[in-house]
């Protein structure tokens, strides 16, 4: 697929990877449709979106709120006139033990509210993201791309039940996907990032930092700008489909 002139959807494209992913496909040319949850986060994106040289709108959007879905991609494809992309990169973290044991006795347990909050964000939102991308994709008659952003967590991390189980299951949705949607010319594919320099990692305490990049073989986090590489090679190349590309400097959880 072109990039030039296509039009790409991006959830939780306020800020890190999905800005990052944003802004790197606009300065191939693409048009995008940033979605997310902070109005004053999607409006800097859609200046550097426009300072990168592309088209860029913002659109204000619960991900894991089946009608704001559908309301966002009836509105993008109004707004665009068609659709051929979407990055599910959307996603958010409520780490804890599945059961935490102090001196023998159970202190505290993952709260079904904290599960829930994650695999409604993470996995339920890259299936209603996924299903009306793909319906206005095969209403206009669009070729498209669907790319779901994983993580190196979905092998199973610990004190992440609900962040592994979420992202094992967007992983699965990858290779669903590129067997259903083919027929319609719509490939699908995932990314599984390891450890990425963006906000919330800055923010680690440096020691928690140091001992973390130690155990990556490349010795480094990733830069977004690696993932968003990662993210157009998918879209340029017609015969990527059905697989998730690990990004994650050799690192094995
Ligand atoms: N940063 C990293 O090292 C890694 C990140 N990832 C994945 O990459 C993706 C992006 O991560 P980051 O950029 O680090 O996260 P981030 O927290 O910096 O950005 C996530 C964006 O998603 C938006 N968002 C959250 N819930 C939403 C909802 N319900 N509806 C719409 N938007 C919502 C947030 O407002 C925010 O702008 C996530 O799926 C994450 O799991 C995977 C592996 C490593
Ligand atoms: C444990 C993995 C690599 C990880 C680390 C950090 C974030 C984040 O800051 O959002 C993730 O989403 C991860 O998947």
């Amino acid at each position: 697929m072109k990039l030039q002139d296509s039009v790409i959807a991006i959830t939780g494209g306020g800020q890190g990877l999905g800005r990052a992913m944003a802004e790197y496909l606009a300065a191939k040319g693409a048009k995008i449709a940033l979605i997310d949850l902070m109005p004053d986060k999607l409006d800097e994106a859609v200046a550097a979106c426009k300072a990168a040289g592309s088209d860029a709108r913002r659109y204000v959007c619960n991900v894991a709120k089946e009608e704001d879905v559908e309301k966002t991609f009836d509105a993008i494809v109004k707004d665009f006139g068609h659709l051929n992309g979407l990055v599910n990169n959307a996603g958010i973290l409520r780490d804890g033990l599945l059961v935490k044991v102090k001196d023998g006795k159970v202190e505290r347990r993952m709260e079904l509210s904290q599960w829930q909050a994650v695999i409604d964000v993470n996995l339920t939102g890259v299936f209603l993201c996924g299903r009306e991308a793909a319906t206005q994709m095969i209403r206009n008659d669009d070729r498209g791309v669907i790319i779901n952003i994983a993580s190196i967590s979905r092998a199973g991390n610990m004190g992440q039940s609900n962040y592994s189980a979420a992202k094992a299951g967007v992983s699965a949705l990858v290779p669903v996907w590129a067997k259903e949607l083919a027929r319609y010319g719509i490939r699908c594919a995932g990314i599984a990032p390891g450890f990425i320099e963006t906000e919330m990692t800055a923010s680690m305490k440096p020691e928690a930092l140091e001992k973390m990049t130690a155990s990556i073989p490349l010795k480094r986090m990733g830069k977004p700008e690696e993932i968003a590489s990662a993210a157009a090679f998918i879209f340029e190349n017609d015969y990527v489909s059905g697989r998730v590309i690990e990004v994650d400097g050799a690192l094995r959880l």
